[in-house]
């Protein structure tokens, strides 16, 4: 685990390269929550392709909160998110799904995964709103199934697994439109340690080789520990580690 505030491992991983793009910036960004109290004001971030950053932070800092503004859910009062260079200030309603749908992958802390589908139709649904090419959903799903260690269970369903399973089906679902920005609350936050730990590691290895950038927000230091920064919410804005506090 990193502690240097600087941009990402992976810009330094030569130094005769030239800085890779931030597939996420966030420049001054403020919020408040109805009732006036602010969550946050001036929050600066930028994650490169490839690179994992946690947020930690108490309770109610507003972690989930700066989650759903990164994801065009919900609105800062002021400040900028750029995602894949398409700034979401600008957009309307319809334009900000699009992007969503496009370019940025979720793994929630409850999964989200529809128990009356296969593994393989749940993990090629965000391809299949996107493109007509069912083919190609279908192997891609089947590619990353194998890769967070389901391969061959496509056409199990969903409703039979386990919680770490679906976790992993989450994982993958997440990854396979190739965004360039996955958001994942807790994702971990319901498994043994053990799962938690080989799904991270998955999940970890899958960010890095798909080059997409990742924001994990989580009370838990296992899944800090394997983001290459870690940064802690306060009220001015995000702050290098600790992991906690
Ligand atoms: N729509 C809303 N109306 C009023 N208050 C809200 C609203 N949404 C969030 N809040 C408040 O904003 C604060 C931040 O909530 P948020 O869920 O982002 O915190 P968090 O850091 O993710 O917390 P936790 O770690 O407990 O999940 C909380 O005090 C919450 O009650």
């Amino acid at each position: 685990m990193r502690h240097d505030p600087s941009p990402s491992p992976a810009a330094a991983r030569a130094t005769s390269e030239p800085p890779a793009p931030a597939r996420l910036l966030v420049r001054g960004l403020a919020k408040s929550v109805p009732g006036g109290r602010q969550l946050f004001h001036g929050l600066d971030l930028a994650v490169c392709g490839g690179e994992l950053v946690a947020i930690v932070g108490e309770s109610g800092t507003g972690k989930s909160t700066l989650l759903n503004i990164l994801a065009g859910l919900d609105e800062a009062d002021a400040g900028e998110v750029e995602v894949g260079g398409t700034r979401l200030g600008p957009l309307d309603e319809a334009a900000r799904t699009r992007l969503r749908r496009e370019r940025i992958g979720f793994v929630f802390q409850a999964f989200h995964i529809l128990p009356y589908l296969t593994l393989g139709q749940n993990v090629a649904l965000p391809l299949a709103l996107v493109s007509p090419d069912a083919d190609r959903a279908a192997a891609e799903a089947g590619r990353l199934l194998a890769a967070v260690g389901l391969g061959g269970r496509a056409d199990d369903y969903a409703r039979d697994l386990s919680g770490g399973e679906l976790q992993r089906v989450a994982i993958a679902r997440a990854l396979v439109h190739r965004p360039a920005l996955i958001l994942a609350d807790e994702p971990t936050g319901n498994l043994d340690p053990d799962t938690a730990a080989r799904v991270l590691a998955l999940f970890a290895q899958a960010v890095r080789e798909g080059g997409a950038a990742a924001v994990i927000v989580t009370h838990s230091p296992a899944t800090a520990a394997v983001a290459d920064r870690v940064l802690r919410l306060e009220a001015t804005g995000l702050r290098q580690g600790p992991a906690h506090g």
